[in-house]
């Protein structure tokens, strides 16, 4: 992972520089802290209101998105419906010796990383080249210290060709796998506690829901929400409503979610209680188009890796316009396609780097059975590839299993200008087998083939099923099951209809906040080569945390009226910004403001208080110009907007190279 300017990112500085200018900070640190649990000081607080302010702009605004804001204490039954409760879990290992508790994909992952890092170095030596500096690139190493430990656990030990083949198709497919295969894994690439070299039990399902009890009798079981979406949900037919019945539209929602991550060690990228954004935008499955797909379609370019790709152990990425992924296929449809091409650009209005976004998409395990297609944009960071943004086409699923569970229609009612005939493949079970054969499991089998109202899905069962074959239907938590025509018939069948009734699908773009405003730091972050200790955050000026400096040229009485006077204005004009004058030197107070990511800075000298005349610095070029506050402030509020670039600013203001002028 490198810096903005090509130099190696040293992790350990930018986590130093972030703590100590109160980016963020450990949650109850004086009490010893809780893993996954931080605070956000002053610049990390403006900083993520700026993302979600940007956050709003883009999509709320530009799409005319309904915002709600649901409760974040949810029933029992209401995430028992969705799936959460039976589902909502990761896979962990326990050491039995020493208590430790391991997120099984997380630790094959640790583990398989740091054995192909040794094979490199001991690739490297047997070619006769010297022992590279490996400190700087070992992954989940938070400081110094535990960088040193880190190093002396990499075994360097050259592998057969075979077993690095076989351990980069594990990486490549790492979130394809449930517990079964992770333990057999772990079992057969004997992945122990890397602590200790303990043995480990195999993986076991965790749900990550943190639980409560509504109420003081304790009679209302409920979770803290895993997500914002299902408070969208159960709002749906009071805002389609409100949308006067129109169809497509999107809800939207920003608020808290948490997850009781299993072994959350990787800063802000996994905590317990996480900022998130999420769209629920609901559609006619039968038209996934979408009006503004053209806007997108041959001027947005992604870098894909798609899931074909992946299950062959590859993790390189195909760059095509989103026009040509969804007209290839790849990507499922227009809408899916539109979303994925906003969030790109959403990303690179805020400042990440675009060379360092990838859109994965979901292998057949990963993605949740009733999902038909899901893509994740992933940052590169110092941590490996991050999700940041997933989205996915639930297709009907939230809105059935809700409906179908509290008998409230969530759908949409379209009368129809001309009565139509409908052919559509409809699946009838016979639950007289179905129950004796699948006793408990009944259910899932069940809504797994009746939830499903995906129609090419449906022909192609009905096809297998006359030529006397059994249907593989893949369903969650029980694999791949064969279900023959004692169990399930589909035919094709015929029906009038005036009004016509549908469950809306959605499509979800799911953002996390927090992981987002991370990776962001570390695409902005570099170092002044002349300087190693001056540190940059190069934020692009709407979403810096403060936007400009005011810098009297010392403590001398004589400047406060004019900082006073152009703080004020400065502030009518909606732009924040600090004062600072302190004794420090002004190239020191400059220096400081660099680290926060203050973009500009306004050095008020005694020449400012005899002509009005102050000078505008740009932090990334260091470069000033000169000219009277009116004219100053008014390119500053411009440079602010993002409606005039520094280059424009360079050419109508005169450059300044000299000194400020002392008394
Ligand atoms: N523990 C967490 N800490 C911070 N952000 C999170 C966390 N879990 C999820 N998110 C954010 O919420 C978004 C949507 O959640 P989603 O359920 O798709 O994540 P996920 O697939 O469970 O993530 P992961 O596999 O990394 O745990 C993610 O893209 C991510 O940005």
């Amino acid at each position: 992972m490198t810096t903005l300017d090509g130099q190696p990112l040293d992790r350990a500085v930018l986590d130093t520089l972030l703590r100590r200018r109160m980016f963020y900070a450990q949650a109850f640190d004086i009490y010893g802290g809780v893993s996954g649990l931080f605070d956000y000081g002053p610049p990390g607080c403006a900083l993520q209101a700026n993302i979600v302010d940007t956050w709003r702009k883009h999509f709320i605004l530009e799409e005319d998105m309904l915002e709600v804001d649901c409760t974040m204490l949810t029933p029992h039954d209401v995430l028992k419906t969705s799936g959460h409760v039976d589902k909502f879990s990761d896979w962990m290992c326990k050491d039995p010796k020493t208590g430790e508790i391991f997120r099984a994909d997380h630790l094959v992952e640790e583990v398989l990383e740091a054995r192909l890092k040794g094979d490199k170095q001991a690739r490297h030596l047997e070619a006769g080249a010297a022992v590279e500096e490996t400190a700087k690139e070992v992954e989940g190493a938070e400081d110094k210290k535990k960088r040193k430990k880190k190093v002396k656990d990499i075994k360097v030990v050259k592998l057969e060709d075979s077993v690095v083949q076989e351990y980069e198709e594990i990486l490549a497919k790492i979130d394809n796998f449930d517990g079964k295969d992770l333990g057999d894994i772990i079992t057969k690439y004997e992945i122990k506690n890397p602590g200790t070299g303990g043995d480990l039990e195999l993986p076991v399902a965790f749900n990550l829901m943190f639980g409560t009890s509504i109420g003081p009798s304790s009679n209302l079981p409920g979770y803290l929400r895993p997500e914002t979406a299902q408070g969208q949900f159960l709002n749906f037919q009071k805002l389609l409503g409100f949308n006067n019945e129109k169809m497509p539209f999107a809800s939207a929602s920003i608020g808290k979610s948490f997850r009781n991550e299993i072994s959350p060690r990787q800063g802000l990228l996994r905590v317990r209680e996480f900022l998130m954004a999420e769209i629920e935008h609901f559609v006619d499955p039968e038209n996934k188009s979408h009006p503004r797909f053209p806007e997108v379609a041959d001027t947005v370019t992604l870098n894909f890796l798609p899931k074909e790709v992946q299950q062959a152990g590859k993790t390189a990425t195909v760059r095509k316009t989103i026009g040509e992924a969804v007209r290839e296929g790849m990507v499922d449809n227009e809408t899916l396609g539109y979303f994925l091409a906003r969030i790109n650009l959403f990303l690179k209005k805020i400042g990440v780097d675009e060379n360092k976004v990838r859109f994965r998409q979901h292998m057949e395990n990963e993605m949740a059975h009733y999902a038909s297609d899901c893509w994740d944009a992933e940052l590169q960071t110092s941590y490996g590839w991050i999700e940041c943004v997933g989205c996915a086409d639930r297709s009907a699923y939230d809105l059935s299993v809700h409906q179908k569970k509290t008998g409230q229609f969530l759908g949409v009612r379209e009368t129809l200008k001309e009565p139509r005939v409908i052919e559509e493949y409809e699946v009838d079970i016979n639950k007289k087998v179905l129950g004796p054969k699948f006793k408990k499991d009944a259910k899932a089998v069940e809504e797994r083939l009746a939830v499903c109202s995906n129609q090419k899905e449906r022909e192609a069962w009905s096809e297998t099923l006359k030529n006397g074959q059994s249907i593989s239907v893949l369903i969650e938590g029980l694999g791949k099951l064969d279900i023959g025509s004692d169990l399930v018939t589909v035919e094709k069948r015929k029906r009038t209809e005036s009004v016509r009734e549908y469950t809306p699908n959605v499509i979800e773009p799911s953002f996390g906040i927090g992981r987002i405003l991370y990776s962001l730091m570390e695409h902005v972050f570099w170092t002044r080569p002349e300087d190693a200790d001056r540190s940059v955050l190069s934020f692009p000026p709407t979403i810096a945390p403060t936007k400009v400096l005011l810098v009297p040229l010392s403590n001398n009485v004589a400047f406060n009226p004019l900082v006073n006077s152009i703080s004020s204005k400065i502030r009518k004009l909606g732009i924040s910004s600090r004062v600072d004058s302190s004794g420090a030197t002004i190239g020191k107070r400059y220096s400081r403001n660099d680290e926060l990511g203050t973009p500009f800075g306004i050095t008020i000298d005694f020449q400012s208080v005899k002509d009005d005349t102050i000078t505008l610095r740009e932090r990334d070029t260091t470069k000033q110009v000169r000219g009277t506050v009116d004219e100053v402030l008014s390119h500053l509020k411009a440079l602010v907007d993002g409606t005039e670039t520094w280059d424009e600013t360079l050419t109508k203001l005169p450059i300044f190279t000299g000194q400020e002028v002392e008394e």
